[in-house]
């Protein structure tokens, strides 16, 4: 019997996706041996994250109200306190920015062994891990030589908990020590224009290296409008300073989950598919039939997009 804490993220407010992906994560690890799942809620409006969070497969929600938003010392302390108390078998938590800021931290502290980007997790008498290398070519499977470990989760690749539950909600505290709390956030700035968050889109038209020139991306821009959607791009697109950074798709980009996912003049590179995959329906324009983006699509156009998207254009119109 294992008992895992997957500890959620949140920010400027908001639940982020990673959050109900780490539940199902959480739910299926110990589905395999029995155990309890605890998820712990640290900042922000707890009660509220905690409401959001009452799902199937969640035995208890440990409530931490310490400040608004993340903060690395806050957390380490909170999961290191958490953990002595609840003494989980496992610890998850997001393979995300916050999560890869305090995770190795929380791993010393609690003398766990940490494997990182996680995108598969079994637990057959011992926790194995389904890791990616050589920029995604190459599955591995790491055996964990241990009783306990923690591990982060790569996001977009459990699907997120929806299902209802009535899991117990408890406030949790702790001595936290401020002497050691050593930063605080005191605001945002976005990076790019910050007038779009691309992961917030239902439709996605997204435009690769095969646009050849800047000016055409208005014609991209143009069958976006037609379909109400929200304009992203490869990083090629971002690396040419063509469209801002929050505008990328992909491993160094963002990772998304829309509806439908139009990729136009996209190969289909790893690096980009690991930030698109999740989405529910894929289109791909492409001239070159063996583009690997056609391997993952639902639909494909074997077309130049510079005739394609002017027909859909006016289709939508
Ligand atoms: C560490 C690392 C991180 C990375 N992170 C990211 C990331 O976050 N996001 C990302 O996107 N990439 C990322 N990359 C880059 C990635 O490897 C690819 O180089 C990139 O995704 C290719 O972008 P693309 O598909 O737009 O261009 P290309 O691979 O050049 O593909 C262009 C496609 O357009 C098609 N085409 C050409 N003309 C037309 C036409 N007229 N009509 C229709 N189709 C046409 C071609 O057949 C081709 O398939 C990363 C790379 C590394 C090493």
């Amino acid at each position: 019997m294992s008992d895992v804490l997957a500890v959620v993220e949140h920010r400027r407010g908001s639940l982020r996706d990673v959050s109900f992906e780490l539940v199902t994560a959480g739910a299926d690890l110990v589905g395999d041996t029995g155990g309890d799942l605890h998820l712990a809620v640290i900042g922000g409006d707890v009660d509220a994250f905690a409401e959001a969070l009452s799902l199937a497969g969640v035995d208890a929600i440990h409530t931490v109200a310490e400040g608004d938003e993340f903060n690395h010392d806050v957390y380490v302390q909170a999961v290191e306190a958490l953990s002595e108390e609840l003494d989980p078998t496992y610890v998850l938590m997001g393979n995300t920015v916050n999560g890869l800021d305090y995770a190795p931290a929380v791993a010393e502290r609690l003398d766990l062994p940490l494997v990182t980007d996680a995108i598969g997790l079994q637990n057959d008498g011992g926790l194995v891990v389904t890791r990616e290398m050589y920029a995604s070519k190459v599955e591995s499977t790491v055996e964990v030589d241990a009783d306990r470990a923690a591990v982060t989760v790569r996001p977009g690749e459990w699907d997120a908990a929806e299902e209802p539950g009535e899991p117990t909600v408890e406030a949790f505290s702790f001595d936290l020590d401020e002497s050691r709390v050593r930063s605080r956030v005191t605001g945002f700035e976005e990076a790019g224009s910050g007038d779009v968050d691309i992961t917030d889109a239902d439709v996605l038209v997204s435009v690769g290296r095969g646009i050849e020139e800047e000016e055409n991306i208005e014609l991209v821009q143009e069958l976006a409008d037609a379909l109400g959607a929200t304009l992203s791009s490869s990083r090629p697109i971002v690396d040419n300073g063509w469209l801002p950074k929050d505008r990328q798709v992909g491993q160094s980009g963002k990772v998304v989950t829309p509806k439908f996912y139009i990729a136009i003049g996209i190969s289909g590179a790893v690096q980009h598919v690991a930030g698109m995959k999740g989405a529910e329906n894929i289109v791909a324009i492409n001239t070159d039939p063996d583009a690997p983006i056609f391997d993952i699509a639902d639909y494909g156009i074997v077309g130049d997009l510079f005739e394609v998207v002017p027909e859909l254009i006016e289709q939508f119109e």
